[in-house]
């Protein structure tokens, strides 16, 4: 469903992404691992268009998204759980959710409802303020907005970040849930229980390239790959 080729983007002084290619199929998770600093974040971000492309394509459902404003790549389906959840703290958590469904594509399996029987924790947050929630609950906050605009695709940067690790249990919980409810997601992570837990693949870069891709238990099967790849025992 997703289709990759070629594609490079950096910024105004580097290139970082040196040519990607990567495929994902409707209902799969990709789990994307690297060591800091090789492009995870900007691969994401110029799939969601917040970073130009300055070659390759990237193709959605056979719609060629190369270029597009994150506006439009977001109306095509394609949703971004960002690193940091950059919910706004004024904001309750109702009005960030009323915002997300009223900028979805308005047809599509999520509503609220539905969304806060995946996160209960949520449904009984509703009227607190963005900035009063905790980081797991800003998170949840950040898939739930994701979620409500019926994508076809979910992008998601380290959710793990800065979370105690039996919040991450939860989120990790919380993907598993979306993935049982056939979201397609794409999921990059340093931490690697996590993406263990949810991934059906792993992807690592190196370099801003794909270097490696395989399943999640051929991956693990084997312990001198990640060593060698991203420095881990
Ligand atoms: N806005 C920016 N302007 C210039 N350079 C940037 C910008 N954002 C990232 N970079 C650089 O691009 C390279 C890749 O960064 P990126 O954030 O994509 O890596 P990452 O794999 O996500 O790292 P991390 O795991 O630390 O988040 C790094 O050298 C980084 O310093």
């Amino acid at each position: 469903m997703l289709e990759v080729r070629g594609l490079e983007s950096g910024y105004k002084h580097s290139t970082v992404l040196q040519g990607v290619d990567l495929d994902l199929s409707d209902g799969r998770v990709l789990g994307v691992l690297g060591r800091n600093g090789v492009g995870k974040t900007t691969l994401v971000n110029t799939l969601m268009g917040l970073v130009r492309a300055s070659a390759g394509t990237v193709r959605l459902g056979g719609v060629d998204l190369t270029g597009r404003r994150p506006d439009v790549v977001a109306r095509a389906g394609v949703a971004l759980v960002p690193q940091g959840r950059r919910v706004w703290a004024p904001l309750t958590v109702t009005e960030h959710l009323d915002l997300a469904a009223r900028r979805g594509r308005g047809r599509g399996p999520w509503d609220t409802r539905r969304v806060v029987e995946l996160l209960p924790r949520l449904g009984e947050r509703l009227r607190h303020s963005a900035g009063q929630l905790s980081g797991g609950e800003q998170q949840m906050l950040a898939i739930a907005r994701a979620l409500l605009t019926n994508p076809r695709l979910v992008l998601m940067d380290e959710p793990s970040d800065g979370l105690a690790p039996a919040v991450v249990d939860v989120i990790g919980q919380v993907v598993v849930g979306m993935k049982a409810e056939g979201v397609t997601l794409l999921v990059v992570e340093q931490d690697l229980h996590l993406a263990f837990a949810v991934a059906d693949e792993i992807a690592v870069v190196q370099k801003g390239r794909i270097v490696h891709r395989c399943s999640t238990p051929e991956f693990r099967s084997d312990s001198s790959v990640a060593h060698r790849l991203l420095g881990v025992a």
